[in-house]
């Protein structure tokens, strides 16, 4: 069997009155990309502090490749690369410099390590930059910087929280290119926090917290099929004729936005009917799919209780 990348089970944070986390179990086979998505004081940053042995669990525990994060600091650490939200690179070193520092804080030999440098200055675009001084780089290079530095020691998991914080459109899209190589190339296993749809949109599969729980699992396009709001829309000659012949042939519709909508949870298979029972009005039809926002939303605590009243499915 193989072990997972990383394991939580019902993993709590506490700060005094404060339940950070709460009772959250999740985890990745290796070579997956995971999101952690979640709105501000959902619990990210704690949950990943605890993966990366940073900060001890309240109660329950984390695992690293079947190392206990508690009992097992060490050999848990040695298999993360950790990039932190904040800017944690020294800024008066250069590059290289940087690169040479942590590779000796982690024990990687000379070696190795000036061959490994060589080899992540290229990969992160940095060829050339390795002599130039920290502050001379933008903030894309930056942090493209303190990814290579992360790999050094040659995790088989990194952890990124909010990595493109602060970061203008361009060098976010170079920073996720570079993950998603990441995976490819290296088979790492890749976890990080956001709050960006787009970027949890990316994954392979997308824990969602929200006051400190899992409140949904899965793939994005999982996640998003389970949303009991995909709609058929038609558009038709005469919208109120066609909602009425819906309507007779059991089918709850609306007139919306886009149409007349019905909502179905596999409207693919449901489209031909759909369309028989409107009659000849149609002049379009197509399936509307919610996205990852809606998935947030809905997902989310202050929109739980909308999405239980709002959610009911039209098809009979
Ligand atoms: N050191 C601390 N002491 C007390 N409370 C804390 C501490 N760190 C975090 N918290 C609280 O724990 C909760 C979760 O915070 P956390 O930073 O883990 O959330 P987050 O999802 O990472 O938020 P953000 O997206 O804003 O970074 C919040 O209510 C926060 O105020």
């Amino acid at each position: 069997m193989t072990v997972p990348a990383f394991e939580l089970s019902d993993l709590t944070v506490r700060y005094g009155p404060v339940t950070a986390v709460d009772g959250v179990s999740a985890g990745s086979a290796p070579g997956l990309v995971t999101a952690l998505l979640g709105p501000n004081g959902a619990g990210k940053s704690s949950l990943l502090r605890v993966l990366s042995t940073i900060a001890p669990p309240s109660s329950g525990t984390a695992r690293v490749f079947g190392h206990d994060t508690r009992a097992e600091p060490l050999a848990a650490r040695t298999r993360i690369g950790l990039v932190f939200q904040e800017r944690a690179l020294d800024t008066d070193l250069s590059a290289e410099q940087n690169l040479r520092f942590h590779a000796r804080l982690f024990g990687v030999g000379r070696a190795r390590a000036r061959e490994d440098i060589l080899v992540l200055l290229e990969r992160f675009g940095l060829a050339g930059r390795g002599r130039d001084r920290v502050e001379t780089l933008s903030g894309g290079l930056a942090r493209r910087l303190e990814i290579a530095r992360a790999l050094l020691h040659r995790p088989g998991l990194l952890i990124l929280d909010e990595p493109t914080n602060g970061l203008d459109p361009e060098a976010r899209q170079t920073v996720w290119d570079d993950l998603i190589r990441l995976r490819s190339e290296l088979g790492v296993t890749v976890l990080y926090s956001t709050h960006y749809m787009d970027e949890a949109e990316l994954a392979d599969q997308i824990i969602i917290l929200s006051e400190g729980r899992v409140a949904g699992f899965g793939s994005p396009g999982r996640l998003k099929s389970e949303l009991r709001s995909s709609r058929i829309v038609l558009v038709t000659h005469d919208d109120d004729t066609a909602l009425a012949r819906l309507a007779e042939a059991g089918f709850d519709a609306v007139i919306d936005s886009d149409g007349v909508a019905v909502r179905c949870r596999e409207p693919e298979s449901r489209m031909a009917e759909v369309i028989r029972a409107a009659g000849p009005l149609v002049r379009a039809a197509s399936v509307h799919h919610p996205s990852m926002n809606d998935v947030f939303l809905a997902h989310t605590a202050a929109n739980r209780d909308r999405e239980a009243a709002d959610g009911t499915v039209s098809c009979p």
